[in-house]
């Protein structure tokens, strides 16, 4: 989630972050009368994938301006150097794309980039022009300053907004929303916002726009990630297609990961209040909006029911021996269904009833585990999974059926597209790259005379090979292995590579070209590339495509076509977009 999360402002105004209710009040404006009382969000969104950092050592193959070489400015200026692929390198495309290519390059020649137009502090009346990939809106600075753009959370497009600048950095400023002096009222409803922390919490930013609008803006992000990082001509990249969105809105994340600092010195200092209650200076939850700092966060809208459930009594629990804690903490609070005491499989709920209602309501019986090496179990259609708390598993329960059943008809499409008309045979084989617990493979199992999976932790291994056998699936016909992903290959030299469909799922720094290599030599007739970051994903299908071309041109043979993009939104109501791509190996010549 995009890292839904602001930058990170070590040099940010303390005085200005623990304001009273700074956005809760100032969002409300004449035509769009705020939701509930204060408003949260968070870090849900971070999950030890999404939040990794995007940090692979290649250039990017986009158009834009190169990331800068070394320049000695910029340890005194402390403006650090843009990884490629990073939040602040797909910051600077949307940059590029709003103040212009020439405009852009001509201030980074001239040494302009760092001469920021404001300080920090200060307040600026703006006008939205865009919404930037990672869900903040972008403002040209007014004449007569320079070229520069300021970027705000919380605001949309053509709305006029005023701001407080607290950090510069190339070419832009982040800022802090003050109010929004003229709302867009086609896009903004404040109404639909049902989180009392929205505008402060930094986890959700799209509360106020329908879930249309929310499902639109990921596309676009999608659209521009391909533009900007995939280096592919306009004619090889389909059009992407409308994203799919999540039966559930809210109530969806099955994990969260509120946390608290030391409170020890704070009560040195102030002492407890005498009824045992929690004093206010002791936060519990998720950061303020582009800081470090910690909200205290009662319930957030978007967890399940049954985490919220938790939320309360585990808060009182640590208020209760708050002065054990010599260290901050960061608590796991993870949904699972109720484990029969034997360990027997759960018996399947009764018929399938599809409704939304269906998701919400505790059909199974779930219960919150807090501790990192319990034990989670998860049922995805007929499909059962358990593996460990602390470690990765899709957060959004509701989606999984949709996106498993999507990429199952991506490699088994029932209307053939112009790329899949041809003459590959019907897959009977799936490697799973980069399988976390088998999520994949297992959903899709059925479908296929083999499935293997390969996937760097051990622990999520030991948990796909458990939930293996926990759906009946014969260990002959399916294999787990723990290891780096392009070790998959050499394990996989008696599949029939054109009636083998890949999946690719790697972390959010995507893959790599070692990988890349050895999966364009193996030529699996079919590949589904799903992410949690579609700007590595875009710079990943971009090698993979000009790879192949390369390796056709000189040996003949057949050619990977990029058939369909699209996105899944995973995580409803912040910026963060799922991106599912598929190849097809074709005969280009044909
Ligand atoms: C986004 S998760 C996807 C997991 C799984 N497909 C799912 O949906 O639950 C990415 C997974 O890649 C694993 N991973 C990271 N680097 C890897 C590598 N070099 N080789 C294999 N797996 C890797 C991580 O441990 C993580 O489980």
């Amino acid at each position: 989630m995009a890292e839904p999360h602001g930058p990170p402002t070590p040099d940010r105004d303390e005085v200005h972050l623990h304001k009273k209710p700074r956005l809760q009040d100032d969002i409300k404006t004449a035509a769009s009368v705020a939701g509930p009382s204060d408003v949260p969000m968070d870090e849900p969104i971070v999950d030890e994938n999404i939040a990794e950092s995007s940090s692979t050592p290649q250039q990017s193959n986009g158009k834009g301006p190169k990331p800068r070489g070394k320049n000695k400015r910029r340890k005194k200026d402390k403006v650090p150097a843009i990884e490629p692929y990073s939040t602040e390198d797909v910051i600077l495309h949307d940059v590029q794309a709003l103040l212009g290519e020439d405009v852009v390059l001509k201030a980074q020649e001239a040494g302009e980039d760092l001469k920021a137009p404001f300080e920090k502090q200060q307040v600026v009346e703006l006008v939205v022009s865009a919404l930037s990939s990672n869900g903040e809106s972008l403002s040209i600075a007014p004449a007569p300053h320079p070229p520069w753009v300021i970027l705000t959370p919380f605001a949309l497009p053509g709305e006029k907004i005023r701001v407080k600048i607290y950090r510069n950095a190339r070419l832009w400023s982040y800022a802090d929303l003050v109010e929004v002096v003229e709302p867009n009222k086609e896009l903004r409803d404040m109404d639909r916002v049902q989180c009392k922390y929205f505008g402060k919490c930094a986890g959700c930013q799209f509360q106020m726009l329908s879930y249309d609008a929310q499902l639109d803006l990921k596309r676009t992000v999608v659209v521009k990630a391909y533009q900007n990082f995939s280096g592919l001509p306009e004619s090889t990249v389909p059009s992407i297609q409308p994203t799919i969105g999540s039966p559930l809105q809210y109530g969806y994340r099955t994990k969260i990961t509120p946390h608290f600092d030391s409170p020890l010195r704070d009560l040195k200092k102030h002492g407890r209040p005498e009824d045992g209650s929690k004093p206010d200076w002791f936060k519990i939850g998720f950061n303020v909006i582009g800081t470090r700092h910690t909200m205290d966060i009662e319930e957030c809208p978007i967890a399940t029911p049954t985490l919220n459930k938790a939320l309360g009594p585990i808060r009182e629990g640590i208020v209760n021996k708050m002065d054990t804690y010599k260290k901050g903490v960061s608590l796991l609070l993870r949904e699972s269904l109720e484990i029969p005491a034997d360990g027997s499989p759960n018996p399947l709920p009764p018929p399938a009833d599809t409704s939304v209602d269906s998701l919400t309501s505790d059909v199974e019986k779930k219960l919150c585990v807090t501790d990192h090496r319990g034990t989670i179990r998860e049922r995805v259609g007929d499909k059962l999974f358990e593996y460990t708390a602390g470690s990765f598993f899709q957060n959004n329960n509701s989606v999984l059926v949709p996106l498993t059943s999507y990429v199952r008809d991506c490699i088994f499409p029932t209307t053939p597209s112009s790329s899949s008309s041809t003459s590959l045979p019907r897959p009977t084989h799936l490697v799973d790259a980069y399988c976390g617990s088998g999520l994949f493979a297992i959903t899709l199992s059925p479908h296929f005379e083999r499935v293997t999976g390969i996937e760097l932790s051990v622990d999520s291994i030991k948990s796909a090979n458990i939930s293996a056998q926990l759906n009946a699936l014969s260990p002959d016909r399916h294999t787990f292995m723990s290891g780096d992903a392009s070790d998959i290959f050499a394990t996989v030299t008696s599949f029939p590579r054109l009636e083998t469909a890949v999946i690719i799922d790697p972390p959010r720094k995507g893959s790599d070209e070692k990988f890349i290599d050895q999966l364009i030599e193996f030529g699996a007739g079919v590949m589904v590339y799903v992410s949690c970051n579609v700007h590595t994903q875009a710079r990943d299908i971009g090698m993979i495509l000009r790879k192949s071309k390369a390796k056709r041109e000189s040996g003949g043979g057949k050619e990977y076509v990029l058939e369909s993009v699209r996105g899944f939104d995973l995580f409803p109501q912040t910026a963060h977009v799922e991106s599912v791509a598929v190849l097809r190996l074709v005969d280009v010549d044909a």
